[in-house]
């Protein structure tokens, strides 16, 4: 069931009108789906039922807002997280500590020290070096931690290249090569009990093939770490599933997804992680925005400014992302349009040459698409102040983020006396 529809020609969320919230809370605002978030996180698990309890930890960084995650929470997501921040929101969102994987290139000494604080399920060791250093922490502390090595498979995920991690010359990982070796020192540091490895190629993937390179290549390295002696238990896929952006596109489904890993670990024997984004938050989230004006420009279309911008939803700025654009009121009438924000860059356009319905000042429209990496993305460029968030659940409504006016921004600054 869509819950992003149009009811007598007007777009709801589930069963809320979205005029209702753009006249209760403002716009730009981001607007989830409850019902969409569930259905998703149950169709993923639906997809893994060929697997023996798998372990599903939800991206944080797609989607961190408290009240998302305490939803993915509730349908027994743990978390992976990147940072000690996006750790204290899935604990805060119920979330249990051994359900928590620690993924992330460059984990501070602190963020080491909390993660074995609190207690997580596992980290996700991205060098030897941070091997070394975690054990020597835990050490410190008389305890060992669950760890498994990521890896670099040297795959081309066949993505944008700013969201593809698993090519040799990106920052993730070991180089597949290298990882038995690592693993075998790191087996050896007296707080760290290595269990397993882990791998993520990139994200917004539309092919399952690299995956499967990917995991194919996994497999190999988990047999050679046993016939070398080392003990595997656990293997972590991470996430990268790709979702539609545009109206008619398909994407490999869960249930393939599903398949071909259940295919290819058949006979791995170990407990399997998965660190699903998009796939889940992408297509349960729009930006609601309310266009300011429109302007002539020359010859051709006109320019639809619109009270969103490249702060609020940054992907079309920084991956030429497309994201679709529909009007909440539709009258059937379609236009050509530039479709931009206020922020002083060219750079601040979310569409050129767009066929969208007709808009005019004051008309509302959304952004499709945007339950992740959207408002996680944002900033307060042109001291815009930070875009709220609202979650519906059937007929209800609620703030879950408050917008961030540039007063309050502007009072965690100080202007030096000596000035
Ligand atoms: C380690 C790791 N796991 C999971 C994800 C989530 O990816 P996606 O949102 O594409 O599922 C990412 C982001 O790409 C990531 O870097
Ligand atoms: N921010 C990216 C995804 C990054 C994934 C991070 N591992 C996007 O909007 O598509």
């Amino acid at each position: 069931m869509d819950h992003f529809a149009l009811r007598n020609g007007v777009l709801h969320v589930e069963d809320v009108p979205l005029p209702a919230i753009a006249e209760a809370v403002g716009t730009p605002v981001y607007v989830y789906s409850r019902a969409t978030l569930v259905r998703h996180a149950q169709v993923f698990r639906e997809g893994l039922s060929g697997l023996d309890d798998p372990h599903i930890a939800f991206a944080v960084k797609s989607n961190p807002n408290l009240a998302v995650l305490r939803v993915l929470a509730k349908e027994g997501f743990g978390a992976d997280v990147v940072s000690g921040g996006e750790l204290t929101r899935a604990l805060a969102a119920g979330m249990k500590p051994d359900d928590v994987v620690f993924s992330g290139v460059g984990k501070t000494h602190a963020e080491l020290v909390q993660g074995i604080e609190v207690g997580i399920g596992q980290f996700n060791i991205e060098s030897e070096e941070e091997g070394h250093e975690l054990s020597l922490i835990a050490q410190r502390r008389g305890v060992r931690v669950a760890c498994a090595l990521r890896v670099n498979p040297d795959v081309d995920a066949r993505t944008h290249e700013k969201i593809s991690t698993g090519k040799r010359e990106n920052k993730f990982g070991v180089p597949l090569d290298r990882a038995a070796s690592i693993y075998a020192t790191l087996a050896e540091q007296p707080g760290l009990e290595m269990r397993g490895v882990a791998v993520h190629i990139g994200s917004q993937l539309g092919d399952l093939d690299p995956l499967e390179t990917a995991f194919t290549k996994l497999g190999a390295l988990i047999a050679e770490l046993r016939a070398n002696g080392q003990t595997v238990t656990h293997a972590d896929l991470g996430g990268g599933l790709g979702v539609p952006y545009k109206k008619g596109e398909t994407y490999p489904t869960p249930a393939e997804y599903g398949a071909m890993v259940a295919r290819v670990t058949r006979d791995w024997g170990v407990r399997l992680s998965f660190e699903p984004g998009r796939v889940i938050a992408g297509n349960a989230g729009v930006l609601l925005t309310r266009v300011i004006r429109s302007k002539r420009s020359g010859n051709g279309p006109p320019f639809v400014i619109v009270d969103a911008a490249m702060n609020d939803l940054a992907r079309p700025a920084m991956y030429g992302a497309w994201h679709d654009f529909d009007a909440v009121e539709p009258t059937g009438e379609r236009m050509t349009a530039h479709i931009v924000g206020p922020i002083c860059e060219t750079g601040d356009t979310f569409a050129m040459d767009r066929e969208i319905d007709a808009l005019s000042a004051g008309d509302l429209a959304v952004f499709r698409t945007a339950g992740a990496y959207g408002a996680t993305m944002a900033s307060s460029y042109n001291s815009r102040g930070y875009v709220a968030e609202v979650l519906v659940d059937g007929d209800r409504f609620a703030v879950v983020a408050d917008r961030i006016m540039p007063h309050s921004i502007m009072d965690a600054e100080r202007v030096p006396e000596w000035l």
